[in-house]
């Protein structure tokens, strides 16, 4: 395994000039050895060319990669040690299960008993030793993928291991299974495990440590409760969750934070001044119109989603999302409420970044 360091820019374009002619803008941040991460963002946000600059199917357009420290930015996928698990199934339909997990140790040598140990292992980690004999050609979509995932954690000695949206071609139910028994794998191989995807559920489930990105940018590398609790930058806030953090043009004046003319609550320490205040559906409540340090607004929507309430209000003229517990009295709508908007979890952006 291996501590993997990135500092480095890519553009596929010849000649760079803006920032939009970049696919990774430039970025320095560190892989720990035997950490469990998720490179999280949209479609084209930079994901898969940040992935294969570290498995070396790509050279950075500017930087470097170093891997213990050593550099290895034009080195080539097997110099690297690097094992990777693509969207697709990547397997021998002709060999058998067993053989198809043994086929990287055979490759490298590994001694025969040795070999089938490991497979034992992984294809008891992925719940497939009854499967063992069998032709992975006469398998579904779904096995054969869990035949990728189980030969891109075979090899114990890999650098690391990079997943790239491995859980596609995966029914709904396994691949809930699935993730958290990758989680669960990370914790007994402790293999550096790198794994890519736009879906945030896997990302969360799966990684101890996220990296969210947009638009070429790191936006944040923090666990999930950091994504949550404190997002660094608003896009964070709005991607993470269901649904995002709601966002209030605010203000510093008279010692006091301001929302659209209410003076709620005293500003502390904060520098007077035009900010965004950012607050998660799960910390709104609402409170009897009138509340003091409260803003006005008023019920719009009520949706039952099952295993909670989802109320959409409006509040001088800014639509807000609460999330209420299930058993809470469903308001009406139309009923004028107050918002605990400013409270010990908003937080606060200047420039859509987190500045308290
Ligand atoms: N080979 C290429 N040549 C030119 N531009 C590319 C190439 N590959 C990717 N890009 C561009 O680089 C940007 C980042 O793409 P990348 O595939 O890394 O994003 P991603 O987050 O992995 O997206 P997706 O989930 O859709 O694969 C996009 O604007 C994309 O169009």
């Amino acid at each position: 395994m291996a501590r993997i360091e990135l500092d480095l820019a890519h553009s596929y374009k010849p000649n760079p000039t803006e920032d939009g002619d970049y696919a990774l803008l430039p970025l320095k941040m560190t892989f720990e050895d035997g950490g469990a991460y998720a490179l999280l963002g949209p479609s084209g946000c930079g994901k898969t060319t940040m992935l294969n600059i570290m498995s070396g199917l790509l050279v950075p357009s500017h930087g470097r990669v170093l891997f213990d420290q050593r550099d290895m930015t034009r080195a080539t996928p097997q110099q690297r040690n690097i094992a990777q698990v693509f969207q697709f199934p990547v397997i021998y339909d002709t060999m058998t299960v067993a053989e198809n997990l043994a086929f990287p140790l055979k490759n490298r040598g590994v001694p025969a008993a040795q070999i089938s140990q490991r497979v034992g292992q992984i294809a008891e980690m992925l719940e497939m030793s009854h499967q063992l004999d069998m032709r992975a050609a006469g398998l579904s979509a779904d096995q054969k993928q869990k035949i990728s995932l189980g030969r891109g954690l075979v090899r114990p000695d890999v650098a690391a291991v990079l997943f790239d949206e491995p859980l596609t071609v995966i029914d709904p139910h396994l691949k809930w299974q699935l993730r958290r028994k990758l989680k669960q794998i990370h914790h007994e191989l402790k293999l550096t495990l790198i794994y890519v995807t736009h879906d945030q559920v896997e990302a969360l489930t799966f990684a101890d440590q996220v990296v969210v990105m947009t638009r070429g940018k790191v936006v944040q590398l923090g666990t999930p409760e950091a994504l949550f609790e404190r997002p660094a930058h608003t896009f964070v806030g709005h991607f993470i969750g269901s649904p995002g953090m709601n966002f209030l043009p605010a203000n510093v004046a008279g010692g006091m934070v301001n929302v659209a003319g209410h003076a709620l609550v005293p500003a502390g320490a904060m520098a007077p001044g035009e900010f965004k205040l950012g607050i998660r559906p799960e910390y709104l409540t609402l409170q009897a119109a009138g509340t003091p340090g409260c803003l006005p607004a008023t019920v719009r929507q009520v949706q039952d989603i099952g295993t909670y309430l989802l109320v959409t209000l409006d509040a001088a003229g800014h639509t807000l999302k609460a999330r209420l517990s299930p058993d809470s009295l469903p308001p009406e709508v139309g009923t004028p409420v107050a918002l605990n908007v400013a409270n010990a979890h908003s937080c606060h952006y200047r420039d859509e970044e987190l500045i308290a």
